[in-house]
């Protein structure tokens, strides 16, 4: 018997609050607790659309390719605003391996040849519908065939570095890197790099 056995959840109403590059709904919704009570709850929601990211690394040289570019919501931390995460993207309606392989192709230049699944998270479930797909691919230097750097007609504009990764596993420790999926993919490298090699 687990603690949630009697809750359940109703949705009573949706309105969509607003209609810009992300939808957000205000819901109410009767939530029926453990207790077997129910409470009728406001909730907000972002409807964020699915996406993927790729840690990129080369076996031979031990480094991640990683890219960095402006996030406005970062810069209104008041914090240093260009920065450093693995390759991601939407998957603007493509299966998830379809879409990272355009992603890492746009904004690093490499063509990434096999590529394994790792798993999917929910990058913020509070508040955001976003379910991010991690995938991993050896890459060396030979699978480099273009500069990267994001679509120039989306007005991307992004810097690829090849980092160490241990170099890259400090950074998190200094607060250099700050990025949740990037910090992730950085720890499953640590774990399981023999596996891209
Ligand atoms: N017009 C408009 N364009 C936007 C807006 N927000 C982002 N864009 C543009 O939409 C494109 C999205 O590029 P992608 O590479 O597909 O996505 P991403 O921004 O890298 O997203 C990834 O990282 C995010 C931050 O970690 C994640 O939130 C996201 O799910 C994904 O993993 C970029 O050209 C960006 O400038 C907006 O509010 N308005
Ligand atoms: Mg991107």
């Amino acid at each position: 018997m687990t603690k949630f056995e009697k809750a359940k959840v109703e949705i009573v109403h949706e309105k969509t609050l607003s209609n810009g590059w992300t939808r957000l709904s205000g819901y109410q919704i009767d939530y029926t607790d453990s207790d077997g009570e129910t409470h009728r709850l406001k909730r907000e929601v972002y409807h964020r659309t699915p996406a993927a990211t790729i840690l990129l690394y080369d076996p031979k040289r031990d480094t991640v390719v990683l890219v960095r570019q402006f996030r406005l919501p970062v810069y209104l931390h008041d914090e240093p605003a260009w920065i450093i995460e693995t390759p991601a993207g939407l998957l603007d309606g493509d299966e998830p391996e379809t879409a990272i392989r355009r992603e890492a192709m746009e904004e690093t230049g490499f063509r990434v040849r096999d590529v394994r699944f790792l798993f999917k998270a929910y990058s913020s479930p509070g508040s955001s519908m976003e379910l991010l797909h991690f995938f991993a691919a050896s890459i060396d230097t030979t699978d480099r065939v273009s500069n990267g750097g994001g679509l120039a007609e989306e007005h991307e504009d992004i810097e690829v570095l090849q980092v160490p990764l241990g170099k890259a596993i400090a950074m998190v420790e200094q607060g250099e890197i700050a990025d949740a999926k990037t910090i992730i993919l950085l720890q499953w490298a640590i774990l399981n790099r023999e596996l891209l090699s």
